[in-house]
């Protein structure tokens, strides 16, 4: 999930992530974003409403006032909603109006390669990467949902059914092959 991203050797080393941003490149600490271009990038997906954020934190020097309501206590199930939005706008302008237009198998596909990236971030990366692999996968779950009709709700629901039983008692309940 990213606005901007920049690929160093065969790393990528900078990224966006509507829930988490990171930016390895970043050259003075305490400041993301000061490469003009990533922030042109970030804004072009975003729209200015976003500049001064990073991710829907905001940044350390950036002014409050920049901070869209949205990216507040960004949960979710505001992800999930704003999936739906973006649904209805065109694949020119939508990176996830282009993943439903190819289908819910590349929909799928697209968030086994992310969960990889993610296993392979817990194996081998720092906490930022991880965070950053685990804000993609998300990501690519909820349109993976959304392109199944499936609300993030139902998963919730689904979860809070599981809440009374242990994993462990739920995997001696099941038959024994
Ligand atoms: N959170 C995300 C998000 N996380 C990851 N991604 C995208 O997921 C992709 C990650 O896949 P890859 O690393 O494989 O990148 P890629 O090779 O360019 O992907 P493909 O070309 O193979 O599809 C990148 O293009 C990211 O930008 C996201 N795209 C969008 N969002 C959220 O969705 C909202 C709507 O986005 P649009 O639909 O683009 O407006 C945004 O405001 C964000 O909040």
């Amino acid at each position: 999930m990213r606005a901007c991203r920049q690929v160093v050797g065969n790393r990528k080393e900078l990224r966006y992530s509507g829930v988490s941003t990171v930016c390895r490149s970043f050259p003075h600490p305490g400041r993301r974003f000061a490469q003009p271009e990533c922030k042109l990038q970030r804004e072009s997906r975003l729209g200015p409403a976003f500049a001064g954020t990073s991710g829907g934190k905001v940044l350390a020097d950036a002014p409050e006032t920049n901070v869209p309501a949205e990216a507040k206590n960004f949960t979710l199930e505001d992800l999930a909603q704003r999936v739906k939005e973006r649904a209805k706008a065109s694949a020119e302008v939508s990176y996830t109006r282009k993943l439903l237009d190819k289908g819910v198998p590349h929909c799928a596909k697209k968030f086994g390669e992310e969960a990889v990236e993610v296993v392979l971030a817990a194996v081998a990366e720092d906490r930022e990467r991880v965070i950053s692999e685990a804000a993609d996968v998300l990501y690519h779950l909820v349109v993976v949902l959304e392109a199944r009709g499936i609300t993030v709700s139902e998963v919730q629901a689904e979860l809070a059914g599981r809440v009374g039983q242990s994993g462990l008692q739920e995997k001696a309940s099941r038959p024994r092959e």
